[in-house]
Formats: structure tokens, C-alpha cells, sequence
């Protein structure tokens, strides 16, 4: 009997790591994960585990399926061919020119994808949007893929809810998954039933929840607006904190502590990054715009501005902290990457932080554990606009933390990982220049026993060392 076939379009952090579950969890199920990038491939592909992304646990599910019923390949169209279910996992950034530019999400790529899956299918196919996409999208595909009228095309919305860092733990066990279809048409709601089949394979029936395809797309927007808004709404309370004397952590746990409310994703940080919250929020404002929602729009367009004006107030204590001059310092970054636990970039603090500071003329030594530094380089051309020759008279990357932080003016930290914890800061104390100053963008760092040693720190909405406060 022919095996059911799956394939997705797109081996990206989503791709990749979605449909090494379904094979793992699915051993009757044969998936061919496809893309155009032939570096990404590889990489999928690599023999010695190397993966494209940095996810614990992924390297595990992957090496013990692939080649068994996972595959990567470079094979659009046989892929899509072969395949009974398409998944659509391509990115949906937001638009940089043209109508809705710094708003609207690029639909350039799913579309393209649409158009070959149109072009090459001979056999009824489920097409299932994982990808972010604006409300009414899966309308809008149905039109392309339906055009051509060579086949049948049921359209299913699937999207993804997993966050980076804890991918693996959140496919494995999802709070929810969400299916939408067409309800009103009997073929929409098969399809639907078939993805609800796949699902239940590991994932409580209770869990997956079927909606029309508007609500389900809607969804996935407002699920990041609403986490996207939490955190602006703690980082705006860490402003008045510092202005107060109150402390941040400890109002979160206990306004956290209603049940209501609770305590997750209250954690005040140098602003929020990655390439999810911001572009769907971006998105979501565009749909209330185009409708006429005002002040809806106004409304989600607050919690991205909360968020450039966090990044932007934790640069300026920097500099007023360090004088009023950065010019010819040397500054230590710790954390590159947008969260922990990840090697990606898309959208982290860091970035804008970094490219403030080199605005200012400081010489920046950065350490993460994890991010490549041939990618904190090209984020760093990019967002100053400065060639490699020239960036590199200003900004090293270091592989080991205490080389980076030698004869450093200050410590900035930028992402929450682990070690950072359990640095030896009496030894890097006295590698620095004096006073030593650290700049806690996430909170993580032993404040006290910092204060000890002779630091004078600044954490996000903690009270103010008065020997910061020269403004
Ligand atoms: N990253 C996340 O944590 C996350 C979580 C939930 C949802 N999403 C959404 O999932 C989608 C994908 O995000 P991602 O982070 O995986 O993006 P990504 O950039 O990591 O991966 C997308 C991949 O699609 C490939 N691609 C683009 N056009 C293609 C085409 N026509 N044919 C074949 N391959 C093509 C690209 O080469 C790339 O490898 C986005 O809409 C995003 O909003 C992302
Ligand atoms: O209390 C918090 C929680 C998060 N963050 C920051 O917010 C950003 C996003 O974090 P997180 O949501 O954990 O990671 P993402 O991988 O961006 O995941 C979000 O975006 C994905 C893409 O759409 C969704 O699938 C996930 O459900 C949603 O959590 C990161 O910079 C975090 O450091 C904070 O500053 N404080």
C-alpha cells in the first residue's frame, strides 16, 4: 500500500523542526521537507548533525528519523508531486517598498510557492498554510491554485504556535493546535479531518481545536499580540519603576500572581525581538488600517513603539551611566541572540543596541555562545551600514566570555543565557577599567554579589544607583 506523503515547502526554524515531529511521531508517514537554499539543505543533511538552527533537543529527533521517513531536498516539484499534503512553511516578513511597506506581510514567497505547487500538481492535493499570514490569505491562494483547474486543491490553516529556544517541547506538546477550514465545504472539512488524524497521533484530542479559516488565521496574530503586549506592557512599568524606587520583579510576581493575570511572559527586558512579534503586530495594524480601525490600529501600533522606546531608553542609561561619552570605550555585549536558547538573530535588541552604541563611536568586543559570528557581522553591516573593513576597526567578536569582557568600561548584557549567571566576576571585576559598570538588559546577573565585588549596575526597572544618574 502506497504510503501517505507529506511534504512542506520551506526548512526554515518552522519547517524543520514541525516536520521532524510529525515523522517522529509518525512513522507510517513518509515527509520530504523541500527548499530553495541549497546551503540550508545541506546543512539538514549534514552527517555530523551540524543543523542550520540551534534548538535543544531538535539534533536528537532529527538524526533518529532522517533518512527513515524525513527527508530534505532540494526537489520542489518532485516533492510536491508525490505528496498528498503540502505544507506551506516560507517566510511572510514584513514588506519593505511598495504599498504597505513597514507594514503589510510580504506574501511574495508563499505566493510563489502557491504558483508551483499549481503549476506541478496532477493529483488532488490538502495545501496547508503554516506560514504567518494575513487574515483572508488562504482565500486569496485558493484563486491562484484553483486557477488553472487541473486538479482539485483543499485549503487547510494550520498556523504554528512554537517559540524558539523551546521548539521541540512545544510540537511535542502543544496547548493547542488550530486547524481552520472552509466549513461549508464538505471537501475543506475531509482535509481538516485529515490533519486532525495526524495530529491526534500525539496530541490530546482536546488539544486541537477546528474554527472557520478566518478565525484561525486571526488567531495567530492576535496570540502574538496579546504575548507582545504583555511584555510592553511590564517594560513601560520598569520605566516607572526607575523613576519610583519600585522594583520590577517584584511588582511582576505580584501582579503576575492573580490568577487572572499570571505570571508568564511578564519578564522586563531591553525589548522584545525575533521575526514574529513585531511583524505580525506590523500586520494586524495594517488589516485594522485598511479597514478603517483607527484606533485598533493605533491600539497594537503602541505596543511596537513601547518597544523601540525600551531599546532606545536602555542605549541612552548606557551612555549617560558611562559619562555622557561612549566615544573610544570599550564595551562588552553578552547575548547576541533574540532570547536564549537560540542562534537566531531576526530582529534581537542586540542589534539596535550595538548599532547605537557604534553610532557613538564605542568599541564594541561581543560574545554569544551560540550565534556564529560571521552573522553578528553581517547583522552589524547591515544595520550600520558600515563595511566589513570598517566595522571591524570597531566591533571583535570573541569566542570566550572573559576575553570579551577584558579591559571593558562596561558589561551589556542583551539576551538571558544561563552562563551568564555563573560567570566568575570577581575575576573579570578585576580585569575591567574602574568604576566597572554592567548594564542588565535582561536581569539575569547576581546583582548583589556584583554590587559586592565594587560594579555599579544598572538592571531594567530595578532602583537607581545614584552614581548612574547624572542627567
Ligand atoms: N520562527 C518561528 O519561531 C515561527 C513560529 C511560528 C510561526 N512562524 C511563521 O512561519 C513562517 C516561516 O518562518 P521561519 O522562521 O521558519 O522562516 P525561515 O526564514 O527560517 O524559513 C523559511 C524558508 O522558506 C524557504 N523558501 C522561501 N520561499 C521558498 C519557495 N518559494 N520554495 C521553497 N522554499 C522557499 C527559505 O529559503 C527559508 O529556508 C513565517 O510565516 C513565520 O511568521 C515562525
Ligand atoms: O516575559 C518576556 C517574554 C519574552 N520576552 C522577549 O520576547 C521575545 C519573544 O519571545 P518568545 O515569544 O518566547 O519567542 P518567539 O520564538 O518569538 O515566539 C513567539 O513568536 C512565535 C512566532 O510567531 C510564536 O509561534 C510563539 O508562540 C511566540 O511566543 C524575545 O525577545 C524574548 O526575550 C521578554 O522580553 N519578556
Amino acid at each position: 500500500m502506497k504510503r501517505y506523503q507529506i511534504c512542506c515547502i520551506g526548512a526554515g526554524y518552522v519547517g524543520g523542526p514541525s516536520m521532524s515531529i510529525i515523522a517522529y511521531q509518525c512513522p507510517h508517514i513518509d515527509v520530504k521537507v523541500v527548499d530553495i537554499s541549497q546551503e540550508r539543505i545541506d546543512s539538514w543533511n549534514s552527517p555530523s548533525g551540524d543543523l542550520p538552527i540551534y534548538e535543544p533537543g531538535l539534533r536528537e529527533v532529527v538524526l533518529s528519523v532522517r533518512n527513515r521517513n524525513l527527508f530534505f531536498s532540494m526537489e520542489v516539484d518532485e516533492a510536491i508531486e508525490d505528496a498528498d499534503m503540502i505544507f506551506v512553511a516560507v517566510n511572510t516578513p514584513t514588506k519593505m517598498r511598495g504599498l504597505g511597506a513597514g507594514r503589510a506581510a510580504d506574501l511574495t514567497r508563499w505566493e510563489l510557492a502557491a504558483r508551483r505547487i499549481a503549476a506541478v500538481a496532477t493529483t488532488p492535493k490538502i495545501v496547508v498554510e503554516k506560514s504567518t499570514v494575513p487574515i483572508r490569505t488562504a482565500e486569496a491562494i485558493a484563486s491562484v491554485l484553483t486557477a488553472s483547474g487541473k486538479t482539485h486543491f483543499s485549503i487547510v490553516s494550520n498556523p504554528e504556535f512554537l517559540a524558539e529556544g523551546t521548539a521541540i517541547q512545544d510540537l511535542r506538546n502543544p496547548d493547542r493546535v488550530l486547524i481552520g477550514t472552509n466549513t461549508e465545504d464538505p471537501r475543506s472539512v475531509e482535509a481538516m479531518n485529515v490533519l486532525v488524524d495526524i495530529y491526534s497521533h500525539w496530541v490530546p484530542r482536546e488539544r486541537i481545536l477546528t474554527t472557520n479559516v478566518w478565525s484561525s488565521e486571526l488567531s495567530k496574530l492576535v496570540a502574538n499580540s496579546c504575548l507582545a503586549q504583555r511584555v510592553s506592557t511590564i517594560n513601560a512599568v520598569s520605566e516607572i519603576c526607575e523613576a519610583t524606587g519600585a522594583d520590577i520583579d517584584e511588582v511582576a510576581n505580584a501582579v503576575g500572581l492573580d490568577n487572572r493575570i499570571g505570571v508568564k511572559f511578564l519578564k522586563a527586558s531591553v525589548g522584545f525581538g525575533g521575526s514574529c512579534f513585531q511583524k505580525d503586530i506590523l500586520s494586524l495594524v495594517y488589516l485594522c488600517e485598511s479597514m478603517g480601525l483607527q484606533e485598533a490600529a493605533e491600539y497594537f501600533y503602541w505596543i511596537v513603539k513601547l518597544n523601540d522606546h525600551q531599546k532606545e531608553r536602555f542605549v541612552s542609561r548606557i551612555i549617560h551611566g558611562l559619562f555622557h561619552t561612549v566615544t573610544g570605550k570599550r564595551i562588552t555585549v553578552l547575548g547576541f541572540a533574540f532570547k536564549k536558547d537560540t542562534g537566531d538573530t531576526r530582529e534581537s535588541p542586540a542589534i539596535e543596541v550595538c548599532r547605537r552604541l557604534l553610532y557613538e563611536k564605542a568599541i564594541l568586543s561581543i560574545y554569544d555562545p551560540k550565534v556564529h559570528s560571521s552573522q553578528i557581522l553581517t547583522d552589524l553591516c547591515h544595520s550600520t551600514g558600515m563595511d566589513l573593513l570598517e566595522l571591524n576597526k570597531y566591533a571583535t567578536v570573541y569566542a570566550d566570555p572573559y576575553e570579551a569582557c577584558y579591559q571593558s568600561h562596561a558589561l551589556v548584557v542583551c539576551t538571558e543565557w544561563d552562563l551568564f549567571k555563573e560567570l566568575d566576576f570577581e575575576r573579570i571585576y578585576c580585569e575591567m577599567e574602574k568604576p566597572a559598570f554592567a548594564f542588565d538588559g535582561r536581569n539575569v546577573l547576581p546583582h548583589e554579589t556584583m554590587k559586592s565585588l565594587g560594579f555599579v549596575i544598572y538592571g531594567i526597572g530595578k532602583p537607581l544607583d545614584k552614581r548612574l544618574n547624572w542627567v
